[in-house]
C-alpha cells in the first residue's frame, strides 16, 4: 500500500500509461540520502534495481541527472556502461550518451578549471574545514558539518572569487557552492534527452534549487510529472518526504508499465 498522496498517484498512472516516457532523477539528496563525505554516497536500497525494471519496460527511457561528475556518478550509482540507463554528469555537460547541449570542451573550458580550482583552493586555505571538490567541469567548495557563519563566511568568500572571474558560473546547492565553467543546466540537457529519444512526457525528482531548472521546463499541462524532495521553495507540482517515497514513486512507475 503506497503512502504517496493520491493527486502523486493518479499523476504517475497517467504519465506511466504514455507510449514513451523518460524517467527523470537526481542523485543526491534523492537517490542517495545526503552524507558528509560525499565520496561515500550511495543509492538507497532497491532504488538501482527499481529504476532498471522502468527501464527494461518498452518505451521507457531512464536518466540520473547530477552536479556530479560523469565518472563519480557511474562509480556511486553503480550503473554500468552497458546497462540501457543515461547518466547525466556535470548539471547537464556530460551526457553518456551524444545529445547536444549546447556547449562544448575546448581548451579555454579547461584553463577556466584550473583557475576555478585555484580560487577555490585559495579560499580553503582561508576558511578552514571547507574542502574542494575537483570535478570535470567545475570545482565545489563544500561546508557540510559547519558552523553556520563560518560556512557562510567561506561561500561568501567564494562567491566573491567567481565574480572575478571570466566564463564561471556559480551554482549553489546544499552546503555547497560550485563554480561551473560550461553553461548548462539540467532542464536543457532532460529536453535535449527527450527529443533525442522521442519521450511524449517526462516525470522528474529533484530535491535543489539546480533541481528547480528542470522543474521549470516541464508544465503538468503537457502531462510532465516534477516531485520536488524534502522541504523547500519550488515550482515543482508534487512533493514528497524522503527516500522511503522516492522508492514508492519508483515502483510505481515500475509496476504500471509491467502492467
Ligand atoms: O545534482 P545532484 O546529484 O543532487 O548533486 C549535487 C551535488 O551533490 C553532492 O553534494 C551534496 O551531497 C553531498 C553528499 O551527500 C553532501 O555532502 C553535500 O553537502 C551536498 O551538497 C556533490 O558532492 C556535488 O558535487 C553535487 O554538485
Amino acid at each position: 500500500m503506497s503512502n504517496l498522496d493520491p493527486a502523486l498517484q493518479q499523476a504517475l498512472t497517467t504519465y506511466a500509461a504514455h507510449d514513451r516516457i523518460l524517467y527523470g532523477t537526481d542523485f543526491d539528496g534523492v537517490l542517495a540520502p545526503l552524507v558528509l563525505d560525499p565520496s561515500t554516497s550511495s543509492p538507497i536500497d532497491g532504488s538501482v534495481q527499481a529504476l532498471r525494471e522502468v527501464a527494461a519496460s518498452d518505451g521507457a527511457t531512464v536518466a540520473i541527472v547530477s552536479g556530479r561528475d560523469l565518472a563519480t556518478l557511474r562509480h556511486l550509482s553503480g550503473i554500468a556502461e552497458d546497462e540501457p540507463i543515461v547518466l547525466i554528469g556535470s548539471h547537464g555537460a556530460q551526457p553518456s550518451i551524444p545529445l547536444d547541449t549546447g556547449e562544448v570542451w575546448d581548451d579555454a573550458a579547461a584553463d577556466r578549471l584550473h583557475t576555478v580550482v585555484d580560487a577555490l583552493e585559495q579560499v580553503v586555505a582561508q576558511h578552514p574545514g571547507t574542502r574542494v571538490e575537483r570535478k570535470a567541469a567545475g570545482a565545489a567548495l563544500h561546508t557540510r558539518g559547519m558552523d553556520g557563519d563560518v560556512a557562510n563566511e567561506a561561500i561568501a568568500a567564494a562567491e566573491d572569487a567567481a565574480r572575478q572571474l571570466v566564463g564561471v558560473h556559480i551554482i549553489a546547492g546544499k552546503n555547497v557552492l560550485e563554480i561551473g565553467v560550461l553553461d548548462t543546466n539540467k532542464g536543457a540537457a532532460l529536453r535535449a534527452l527527450a527529443d533525442h529519444v522521442g519521450s511524449q512526457v517526462i516525470c522528474y525528482l529533484g530535491d535543489d534549487r539546480t533541481d528547480e531548472r528542470a522543474f521549470e521546463v516541464l508544465p503538468a499541462s503537457a502531462g510532465h510529472v516534477t516531485i520536488k524532495v524534502g522541504a523547500g521553495d519550488t515550482v515543482a507540482a508534487h512533493r514528497i518526504h524522503d527516500s522511503a517515497d522516492v522508492l514508492a514513486v519508483i515502483r510505481q512507475v515500475a509496476s504500471a508499465r509491467d502492467s
